[in-house]
């Protein structure tokens, strides 16, 4: 049996837990921007734990490559950059054990201060429930169910009206999750909201990300249901800690909007029964944006299925952070003072 060629010592190693980490996300196995976050922080630690580089530069570079891995799984939940700029940004010490141990105490009090922030900001949206409201939600978020949970903690009486959310039911999560709350559920299909409006008393949903203009960017659908909340007079609440904002578009950037692959809205099966004689199934997702398979299927059957949209600013009402709340408008003066003007990515940069 031939023997394994020696490695490459520039060659950077990812761990084999960093990569499944990374599927995990890719395949949506682990979703929404928090827990992303979260599960990315923890991979990076353990690579720190797992790395066997033997000399400083070593290590980092392996950091950097787990980072990058993790960075390219999706797209549009800001949370996931800024969690891994926030735990390589503390990767400090002249050897591999020193390291290794900022990396890992870094990982773990961003992963506990996510954690509090989240209980900060639910004690903050909270006041804005009263006893008997009824909540509107689409997706599953547990920045907005942390408001909910405190508003029960503090004796409230809270009715829920959750949005299915087309296509991958993430309202099906919220609903049980709230149910184990003990709060009653409607459950709709995203179609009838509009009419579901006149009962609620609040629109309340997560984000994935913040521009610097304070158009939230979350689960495609929000948009439409913030304007039928604004024709309707119910106001529109999005609970999103500050790991939720967007730096890169204090400086004009705009956020991508990832591109699912068209298997989550029509089968093989069913494109068949529209398209008998038809071309094969494209998937739009990996790329982007989707062009290609738009250009290539120019005079056929084309999917879009676009996973998040983005509403603007003056559709929302107040934006619940753990610094308190916002109007849409004032996000930016937060921004800049926990994210400074710099947005370099961490792993493009030099010590
Ligand atoms: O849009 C989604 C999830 O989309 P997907 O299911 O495609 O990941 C959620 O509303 C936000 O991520 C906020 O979630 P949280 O408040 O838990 O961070």
């Amino acid at each position: 049996m031939d023997s394994d060629p020696d490695p490459d010592p520039n060659h950077p190693v990812v761990d084999p837990a960093v990569t499944d980490t990374a599927a995990d996300i890719a395949a949506m196995r682990i979703r929404g921007a928090a827990a992303i976050a979260d599960a990315a922080a923890a991979a990076l630690a353990t690579q720190a734990e797992r790395s066997k580089a033997t000399d400083p530069a070593a290590f980092e570079r392996d950091l950097r490559a787990g980072a990058r891995e993790l960075y390219e799984t999706r797209p549009t939940a800001v949370s996931l950059p800024n969690a891994l700029r926030y735990v390589l940004r503390g990767m400090e010490g002249e050897t591999v054990a020193a390291l290794r141990d900022s990396t890992i105490e870094r990982a773990d009090t961003f992963r506990t201060e996510l954690e509090q922030a989240q209980s900060t900001l639910g004690e903050i949206g909270s006041n804005r429930l009263r006893d008997g409201d009824v909540v509107m939600t689409h997706c599953h978020s547990t920045d907005a169910l942390a408001c909910i949970e405190a508003a029960l903690e503090s004796g409230k009486r809270i009715e829920a009206i959750v949005k299915e959310t087309r296509p991958r039911k993430q309202g099906h999560i919220m609903a049980r999750q709230l149910r184990e709350l003990g709060v009653p559920v409607t459950l709709i299909v995203d179609n009838a909201a509009r009419r579901y409006l006149d009962e609620a008393d609040h629109v309340l949903v997560g984000a994935d990300s913040i521009a610097a203009d304070g158009s939230v960017i979350n689960k495609v659908g929000t948009s439409g249901l913030a304007v039928n909340a604004r024709e309707r007079g119910v106001p529109v609440v999005v609970a999103a800690q500050t790991i939720k904002l967007h730096p890169d578009t204090m400086t004009g950037h705009t956020v991508a909007i990832e591109m699912r692959d068209e298997r989550e809205v029509l089968s093989m099966e069913e494109r068949t029964e529209i398209e008998p004689s038809g071309e094969t199934a494209r998937s739009a997702a990996g790329d982007g944006n989707g062009d290609e398979a738009r250009r290539q299927d120019e005079n056929g059957l084309t999917v879009e299925n676009p996973a998040f949209d983005v509403t603007p600013p003056r559709h929302i009402d107040a934006i619940v952070t753990e610094h308190g709340q916002f109007p849409p408008e004032s996000i930016v003066t937060l921004m800049r003072e926990l994210f400074g003007e710099t947005t370099a990515e961490p792993w493009e940069e030099r010590r």
